[in-house]
């Protein structure tokens, strides 16, 4: 059985969105290791495929030098809360993916059309492939990827609480850049063209800005299982 849980309630999808630092990841990778769900970090894919445009010397300024070779790198993650995993062409690239090259990219290239055609197409074979259900997050999961999932949560938090919550995992890196980066991201992703970061008509949003971390996991686990008993 996958991720190990004896269960026997029905499949379930979950699509978690929001903006950069709300907590979609660290909210859904423990909410589906709590209920034996699978997992999928859509960023990790975007992040994947900038990757390897900035290792293939592809120009990030030009939509239709990306657009060219969007089909080119093979991607691959593993959907295991406890252990997830990426990959392009073979190669583990989960650290490489979280440069601040990357980070600073990843906007430019997940605007392209033919890039999201590609990651959609992945994402929603493997949400179809999740035996006993998944947890999907990131910005257009509830709006384009999924919109037929069973529960849709948009996470939102002040840009002070995002800011504050990264520069503790980069180790004190500056606060105000922090928070610019921060919303230059948001307003990036929210702005293009094609599926922007936007909160589905039917998403419950949940302001985690006052919520730790444990509340916040405890509030989406009691929102899926009311959904699976049809409360
Ligand atoms: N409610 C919370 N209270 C305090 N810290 C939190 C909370 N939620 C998440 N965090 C912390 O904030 C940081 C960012 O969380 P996380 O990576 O889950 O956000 P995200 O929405 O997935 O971000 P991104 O979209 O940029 O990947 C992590 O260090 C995480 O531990
Ligand atoms: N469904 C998604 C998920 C992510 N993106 C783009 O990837 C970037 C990185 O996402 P993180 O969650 O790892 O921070 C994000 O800024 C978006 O540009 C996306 O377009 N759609």
């Amino acid at each position: 059985m996958e991720n190990g849980a004896a269960r026997t309630a029905p499949a379930v999808i979950v699509a978690i969105d929001g903006p950069s630092g709300t907590g979609k990841s660290s909210t859904s990778k423990a909410v589906a290791a709590q209920l034996g769900l699978s997992y999928l970090d859509t960023g990790a894919q975007y992040r994947a495929i900038t990757w390897w445009m900035v290792n293939n010397g592809i120009d990030i300024a030009d939509p239709s030098a990306i657009a060219a070779v969007a089909g080119k790198p093979e991607i691959v993650s593993g959907t295991d809360p406890a252990a997830p995993t990426i990959t392009v062409d073979g190669t583990d690239v989960s650290g490489p993916i979280r440069t601040q090259e990357v980070t600073s990219k990843v906007s430019a290239v997940s605007a392209v059309p033919e890039v999201r055609t590609r990651i959609t197409e992945l994402q929603r074979s493997l949400a179809a492939s999740a035996q006993n259900g998944i947890v999907v997050e990131g910005r257009d999961i509830g709006t384009t990827v999924l919109p037929d999932a069973d529960l849709k949560i948009f996470l939102t938090a002040s840009p002070e609480a995002r800011a504050a919550r990264r520069s503790g995992e980069l180790k004190g890196a500056d606060l105000h850049s922090t928070r610019e980066a921060l919303i230059k991201r948001d307003v990036a992703d929210s702005n293009r063209k094609t599926s922007p970061l936007a909160k589905a008509d039917d998403a419950v949003e949940v302001d985690t800005t006052d919520l730790t971390l444990k509340q916040v996991i405890e509030c989406v686990v009691t929102l899926v299982e009311e959904k699976r008993t049809g409360q």
